[in-house]
Order: C-alpha cells, then sequence, then structure tokens
C-alpha cells in the first residue's frame, strides 16, 4: 500500500496572522496532509514535525536562531521525501527577497506579504521565471482582499479570455473600517484618530499603520492585480502608481507605528473639516482603488459619493468591496464583497492557497 507523502510546511513569521495559521493548520481534519516542519520567528527558529498547541512556548525556548540561509538548506534537504512549501507571513522585503532562490530549487511559497508581487518588477519577474523553471508554485490569494477570492477569480477570468476592462472598488480593509465609521453623510462622528487606532487594536492595519493610510497599501494590491492580469503589465513597482496619501506632512517618516498613532490626534481638526465638507454635499469618504488596463490608469485616491451610492451603503467593519468589469460579464459587473482584513479571514486565504498544492 502506498503512504500518502506530507507536504511539508515552514512558517516563516508567526505574528497576527502567522499564529493564526498555525492554529488552523492544527485544526485541519486528520489525516491532514500537512506537516509543519519548521516555525521561525524574526528571532528564533523551531524545527521538527510534531508541533502541537503549545508551539509558542516551544519557539520561545528554541536554543535555535532565526537564520533564513540555514533554513533554506534544510528545506532542501527535505525535498526528496515530498513537496515543501515557506508560508511567509511577514511583511518583510528581505523574505520576499528570497523567493526566486526557494522556487528555483523547487520550494513552493505561499503568502500574505504583498512586497515581492509590488516592489520593483525585477523581483517580480525572477520569480515568475523561477517558478516556471522549476514547476514549483507561488501561491498569493490572500495580498489582495485578505481571504477573499481576488486572485483566484482574477486568474480564472484571464485563463479563460476575458477581457478585463476596469477593476474597481476598496481594496483596503484599514481604509475601509475607517470610513464607514467616520463619513456615513453626518458631519459629526468620531474622531479621525480614535477611528485609526480601532482599526489597529482590531489587527486590520500593517505592521506600520502609515503603510496604510499613505495608500501604499492599494497601490501594493493594484500592482498586484495588474501583473496578475499581464506579467509584462508596464508598473514598475508600486511606488508608479498614482497615490493620494492621507499621511499630514509633518507625520511623514515617523519610524514607529506607535508614535505615529500618538501623534495623529494632532490632526484631527483637518479631517474633520473633509468629513463636514463632504456631509454638506449630501456625500461619503471612502478610499477606492481603479485599474483600467486600456488606458493604463492605476490609481488610489480618497473620493467622495452620494449616501445612496452602494460603497456608502453596502459596505460595513473591513468589508472589501471589488468590482471586475470584463467584457463577458458586460454592464453588470462581477462583486465580490466581504471581510478584507484580520487575522481570521487573512490566515483562511493562505490555507486555502496550501490545500491548492495538495
Ligand atoms: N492583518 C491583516 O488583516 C492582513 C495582513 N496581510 C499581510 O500579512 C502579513 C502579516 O501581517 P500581520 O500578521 O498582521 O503582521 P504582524 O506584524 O502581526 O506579523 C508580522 C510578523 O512577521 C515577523 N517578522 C518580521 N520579519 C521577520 C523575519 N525576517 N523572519 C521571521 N519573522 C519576521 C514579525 O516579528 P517581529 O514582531 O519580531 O518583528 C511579526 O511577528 C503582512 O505581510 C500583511 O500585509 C494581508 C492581508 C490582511
Ligand atoms: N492592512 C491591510 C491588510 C490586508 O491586506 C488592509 O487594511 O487591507
Ligand atoms: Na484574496
Amino acid at each position: 500500500m502506498s503512504t500518502v507523502q506530507k507536504i511539508q510546511v515552514a512558517i516563516v513569521g508567526v505574528g497576527l496572522v502567522g499564529s493564526e495559521l498555525i492554529s488552523q493548520l492544527l485544526a485541519v481534519t486528520k489525516p491532514s496532509p500537512f506537516q509543519i516542519v519548521a516555525v521561525t520567528s524574526s528571532k528564533k527558529t523551531l524545527f521538527g514535525a510534531s508541533l502541537g498547541s503549545d508551539w509558542k512556548s516551544s519557539l520561545d525556548g528554541s536554543q535555535t536562531k532565526a537564520d533564513i540561509p540555514a533554513l533554506t538548506t534544510h528545506l532542501e534537504g527535505l525535498l526528496p521525501n515530498g513537496k515543501v512549501v515557506v508560508v511567509d507571513n511577514t511583511s518583510s522585503d528581505d523574505i520576499a527577497a528570497f523567493y526566486p532562490r526557494w522556487l528555483a530549487a523547487g520550494i513552493n511559497v505561499v503568502t500574505p506579504n504583498k512586497k515581492a508581487f509590488s516592489g520593483e518588477l525585477s523581483l517580480y519577474e525572477k520569480i515568475v521565471e523561477s517558478s516556471k523553471a522549476s514547476g514549483a508554485r507561488f501561491l498569493n490569494e490572500s495580498t489582495v482582499g485578505a481571504g477573499l477570492p481576488i486572485i483566484s477569480t482574477l486568474k480564472e477570468l484571464v485563463i479563460t479570455g476575458d477581457e478585463i476592462t476596469k477593476i474597481e472598488g476598496v481594496f483596503s480593509g484599514t481604509m475601509s473600517y475607517i470610513f464607514n465609521q467616520y463619513s456615513n453623510g453626518s458631519p459629526e462622528g468620531p474622531a479621525f484618530s480614535s477611528v485609526v487606532s480601532e482599526a489597529r487594536e482590531k489587527g486590520y492595519t500593517e505592521p506600520h499603520p502609515a503603510d496604510d493610510l499613505n495608500g501604499f497599501d492599494v497601490a501594493r494590491k493594484l500592482t498586484i492585480l495588474s501583473r496578475t492580469i499581464s506579467p509584462s503589465s508596464s508598473i514598475t513597482s508600486f511606488a508608479s502608481v498614482q497615490t493620494a496619501s492621507l499621511i499630514p506632512a509633518a507625520l511623514e517618516g515617523i519610524p514607529t507605528g506607535d508614535e505615529f498613532i500618538r501623534r495623529l490626534p494632532e490632526f484631527d481638526a483637518q479631517f474633520d473639516a473633509t468629513r463636514k465638507e463632504a456631509a454638506a454635499a449630501k456625500e461619503v469618504l471612502r478610499f477606492v482603488g481603479v485599474v483600467e488596463p486600456s488606458t493604463g490608469t492605476v490609481k488610489a485616491g480618497l473620493e467622495r459619493y452620494p449616501t445612496s451610492h452602494p460603497f456608502a451603503t453596502s459596505l460595513g467593519g473591513s468589508d472589501n468591496i471589488i468590482m471586475f468589469h470584463t467584457k463577458r460579464y458586460g454592464a453588470r459587473p462581477l462583486i465580490v464583497q466581504g471581510a478584507g482584513a484580520g487575522a481570521a479571514v487573512t490566515a483562511m486565504g493562505v490555507l486555502g492557497d496550501l490545500f491548492k498544492l495538495v
């Protein structure tokens, strides 16, 4: 009788999403197709195939320092036993830079980290080439819309020959939460800084919330979508996306999220004036993104919508709403909506990608 080989999973990054992913992996119905072979924080690594719910204390007690090149060598040694996958749950450029090496070696990559797919085109091209050469896959569903089926839907539209005319929507769970709370047509409401803090406490923001408020997180998602439509998309990096930042000039470049959040209340009056202006016109504020391949338009910014518009009436919590306008779907776009941030839904998207390797 042949034994089914388990997929050997190495987890890099055990913050909100990484910890939740481990919980979801440990809860997969037995016999699980997965075996966790390594867990790495920014400081330590734990090797071993018998991780249980006490993995955090085991990792804390590990004497093995975090060392990605050493982890890579270890994983290469496991390839003869069956498929190996690295799950990158960091937001690190340094970890993203390892993807071409992993893929070239035959190690699959699954990740919610947007950096590799939205940064310099040369890194993205190396990733695509390395994957093609070895057959190892990179899967990144949770990079856009967290667990919502955005990347998989787009890939299916493209591969079946539909023509994407426009993708538009609310792509940031943080921005969605902030403006759903902050701007509902009334001139009064909570302070801007307080809703930003709430979004952070709920686990929606990037490790540094400025990466959400400057629009870069949305610009990265739009870059990923553009490259998914066409790997030869002309976007050289997310930095070339037309993006309107919400960060007051005096708060640019603040190194830590804590200090950024502490100083934000200084600018509440400025944001309040924008809310009042919108309310006076019976409009709400929403941070939206657009990709229009035919014109090469890729842009993200704060827009005003009538209080009757679906962006005003149908969004709650951290909802994303993404509308795919295509030739086949004609005048009525294909719409995907739901929570677009948070540990549970993001880890679910990552786990869903892992199942695609089974
Ligand atoms: N939260 C969400 O709703 C969503 C998140 N994502 C993406 O998921 C990823 C993780 O987000 P989240 O869990 O919220 O962020 P966290 O900040 O909670 O977790 C990130 C973790 O990565 C660790 N880390 C950083 N560098 C390294 C390294 N070199 N080696 C190993 N570990 C490292 C950090 O450790 P340390 O603290 O020690 O530096 C931290 O624990 C990000 O890329 C984010 O953009 C995507 C969709 C939604
Ligand atoms: N910070 C991001 C997390 C998901 O990508 C967001 O708010 O959407
Ligand atoms: Na998604």
